[in-house]
C-alpha cells in the first residue's frame, strides 16, 4: 500500500525528469567500474612487494617500477571514480529538485481545485507541512534511488562475481551472514516506516497550530494570551520533539545491529582466508583482494539497508501527499459543461444544504432575482445567508435543490467561466499581499492601469490613497493589515467594479463603517451596478434602502418593498 504511494507519487515527476535521472544512473554505473577495479594495484603491488619480482604477465621488468605504476594507476582510478561521483551527485539532486518542483505545483493546483467542503476539515498549517516536508522526503528518496540504488546493486553484483571467481570459497563464507542481515533488514524497514509516520502526523499538527496562533497574533496579544499560545504550541512542540526522538533511536539500533552482523562475516573470511595463506593455497595478495571485495560488497549491503530506511520515511511522507492528490472532492466541471454567458436571471429552487451532515442550513429554499434587479436578503446571523451567495458562487453544491442561472443548472456551467460572470465582495474582503493596485486588479484578468484607478474612484478608494506612502502602488501586507476595515472594504468593492461580471453578490457591504463613509460605498454600489443584477446580504437598514426589494431569508416568499421616503428608518412593506 505505501509502496504504491510513494510509486504514484513519483511517476509522474520522474517521468518529467527522465532524462537527468537516467544520466545520474549511467554515471553510477561507470562509477561501478571504476570502484570495482580499485583493489588491483593495491594486490598487484602487494604481491610484487612480496615476491620482489614483477607478475609473471609483466616479464622481467623493473619491481619498483610495476610498484610505481600500480600507485599511479590507484590514484588516476580513484580520481576518476570521484569525479564520476560528483557528477552523478549533482545530476540526480538536480533532477530531484526538479521533480520536486512539479510535484509541489501539482498538489498546489489540486487544492486550489478541491472544494471547500474538503478544505473546511483541513487545517492550512497540515497542507504547508505536506507541500514542504513531505515533499522534501520524497525527493530524498528519490535522489537516493538514483544516484546510490542502480549503483549499490551492480557494487554488491560485480564485488559478488569477482568474489566468487577469485575463491568460491572464502565467498561463501562471507555471504553466510547476508540472509541474517536481509530478514533483520525487513524488520528494520517495518519500524522505521511506523515511527516515521507518527513523526510526520505530529509535525504537520505543530505546522497547523503554528500557522493558526501566527495568523491571529493579532487576536492573542490583543487579548493578552501569549502564555496560553506559548503553551499550546509547547503541547506540540513537545510530541514532536517525543516521537522524532523515538524515530531516531528505532533507526540508531540498527547501525550497531548491523555492523556488528557484517563484523562476523568479515572475521570468519579473515580466519579462513588466513588459514589457506598459512597453508600455502591462496596469496597474501589474494586475500586482500578478497577482503577488499567483501568490504566492496558489505559496503552497497550496508547501503541499500539504509536506503530501505530512506524509502520507509518516503513512503510514510508519500501516504500523505497521495492523501491530497487522491481526494477526489474537486468541484468539477460535468462533461459537456458549456460556458456561462452573462448572467440575467438566477434562482435558487427547493434548495437544501448542509455544511455537515444532519446540521441542515437551508431547507426547501427558494428565491428569484430578475435581470438587473437588486434584492437584499435579510436575516438573523447564521440563518444562511452567506452560504446563499456560497452556493451562488459555486463553492459548494446543494444537497438538494437546484441553482438556475438563466434557466441552466449551475452544475452544467464551467465553473471558471460561471466565476468570472460574478463579481463578489465577501464580508472578510480577502485581500492578498501586494499593492492597492494589484489588488484591484484581482477583480478581471484584463484590468488596465487606467480601469483600476477608475474603479478605485467609483469604490471611493481615491479618498485614502494619497495618504498611502505610494499611492496605488503601496503595498498592503499579509491579508492587508496596513488597512483599516473600511478602507480593505472599499478596495474589495473597487475589484468587484472594475470586474466585468455580469452578477454582483456583496456580503455586509457596509459592516465596519461609519455612516458617511457607509453612504459612500453605497453611491458606489449604485454607480457601479450599471445595470447588473445583483444581491446583497446585509443588516444595513441603509443597505435596504437601495434595494428593488427585500427577502427575508427565514420567509424568501414575502416580498418586501423598501419605502424611499424621507424618513431616516427603514420600514419594509410587504408587496
Ligand atoms: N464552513 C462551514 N462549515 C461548517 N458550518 C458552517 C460553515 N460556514 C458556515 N457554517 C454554519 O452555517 C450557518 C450559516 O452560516 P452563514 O455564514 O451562511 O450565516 P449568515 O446568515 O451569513 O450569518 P451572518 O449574518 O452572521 O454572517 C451557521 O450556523 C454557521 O455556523
Amino acid at each position: 500500500m505505501f509502496r504504491t504511494d510513494l510509486a504514484s507519487v513519483l511517476a509522474a515527476p520522474a517521468r518529467a525528469t527522465a532524462t537527468p535521472l537516467g544520466l545520474a544512473a549511467g554515471v553510477s554505473v561507470l562509477r561501478i567500474g571504476l570502484t570495482l577495479a580499485q583493489p588491483w594495484p593495491i594486490a598487484l603491488a602487494v604481491d610484487t612487494v612480496t615476491s620482489g619480482a614483477a607478475p609473471a604477465g609483466l616479464g622481467d621488468a623493473d619491481p619498483r617500477l610495476v610498484v610505481a605504476g600500480c600507485g599511479l594507476a590507484l590514484i588516476v582510478v580513484s580520481l576518476g571514480a570521484g569525479l564520476l561521483d560528483m557528477a552523478g551527485e549533482r545530476l540526480a539532486q538536480g533532477a530531484a529538485e526538479r521533480s520536486g518542483a512539479l510535484l509541489r505545483q501539482r498538489m498546489f493546483e489540486h487544492c486550489l481545485a478541491l472544494s471547500l467542503r474538503w478544505h473546511d476539515g483541513q487545517p492550512t498549517g497540515e497542507l504547508v507541512s505536506r507541500l514542504t516536508t513531505d515533499v522534501g522526503r520524497v525527493l530524498d528518496a528519490l535522489v537516493a534511488l538514483c544516484s546510490s540504488a542502480l549503483a549499490d546493486v551492480l557494487l554488491l553484483a560485480g564485488s559478488l562475481l569477482l568474489l566468487v571467481l577469485l575463491d568460491p570459497g572464502l565467498a561463501l563464507v562471507g555471504l553466510t551472514v547476508v540472509p541474517v542481515l536481509a530478514v533483520l533488514s525487513v524488520r528494520q524497514r517495518r519500524r522505521v516506516r511506523a515511527a516515521h509516520q507518527r513523526a510526520r502526523s505530529e509535525s504537520g499538527r505543530l505546522t497547523a497550530t503554528a500557522t493558526d496562533l501566527l495568523r491571529n497574533v493579532r487576536a492573542v496579544q490583543a487579548f493578552g494570551r501569549a502564555d496560553h499560545a506559548s503553551a499550546a504550541f509547547r503541547r506540540r512542540n513537545d510530541a514532536v520533539a517525543g516521537v522524532e526522538i523515538g524515530a531516531i533511536g528505532v533507526e540508531s539500533r540498527w547501525i550497531p545491529l548491523s555492523e556488528a552482523v557484517l563484523a562476523v562475516g568479515t572475521g570468519l573470511v579473515l580466519v579462513a582466508g588466513g588459514w589457506q595463506v598459512l597453508a600455502g593455497g591462496l596469496s597474501v595478495g589474494t586475500l586482500l583482494v578478497a577482503t577488499a571485495y567483501l568490504r566492496q560488497l558489505y559496503g552497497p549491503v550496508r547501503s541499500l539497508t539504509r536506503l530501505s530506511g530512506v524509502l520507509a520515511k518516503a513512503s510514510a511522507s508519500a501516504s500523505r501527499i497521495a492523501a491530497v492528490l487522491d481526494a477526489d472532492v474537486a468541484v468539477t466541471d460535468r462533461p459537456g459543461a458549456i460556458p456561462a454567458a452573462p448572467i440575467r436571471r438566477v434562482q435558487l429552487r427547493d434548495v437544501g444544504f448542509a455544511y455537515e451532515p444532519g446540521h441542515a442550513v437551508l431547507t426547501a429554499f427558494d428565491l428569484d432575482l430578475a435581470a438587473g434587479e437588486l434584492v437584499c436578503l435579510i436575516g438573523p446571523s447564521g440563518a444562511g445567508k452567506s452560504t446563499v451567495l456560497n452556493l451562488l458562487l459555486r463553492l459548494y453544491d446543494p444537497d438538494a435543490g437546484q441553482v438556475l442561472i438563466d434557466g441552466h443548472d449551475a452544475r452544467h456551467l464551467q465553473q471558471r467561466s460561471l466565476r468570472e460572470r460574478i463579481a463578489f465582495v465577501p464580508q472578510d474582503p480577502w485581500l492578498l499581499d501586494g499593492t492597492v493596485a494589484q489588488n484591484i486588479a484581482f477583480g478581471s484578468r484584463t484590468a488596465t492601469r487606467a480601469g483600476v484607478i477608475d474603479a478605485g474612484r467609483l469604490a471611493h478608494v481615491d479618498e485614502f490613497i494619497g495618504r498611502l506612502p505610494l499611492g496605488w502602488d503601496t503595498p498592503l501586507g499579509e491579508g492587508g493589515v496596513r488597512l483599516s476595515g473600511g478602507q480593505r472594504r472599499r478596495i474589495a468593492l473597487a475589484r468587484a467594479a472594475v470586474s466585468g461580471a455580469s452578477l454582483l453578490l456583496l456580503d455586509e457591504p457596509t459592516a465596519a463603517l461609519d455612516p458617511a463613509s457607509a453612504d459612500a460605498v453605497l453611491a458606489a454600489v449604485v454607480a457601479s451596478r450599471r445595470g447588473r443584477t445583483a444581491l446583497i446580504v446585509t443588516h444595513d437598514e441603509r443597505v435596504a434602502r437601495i434595494a428593488d426589494r427585500v427577502v427575508d431569508i427565514r420567509d424568501p416568499h414575502s416580498a418586501l418593498v423598501p419605502t424611499r421616503d424621507e424618513h431616516p428608518t427603514l420600514t419594509l412593506e410587504r408587496r
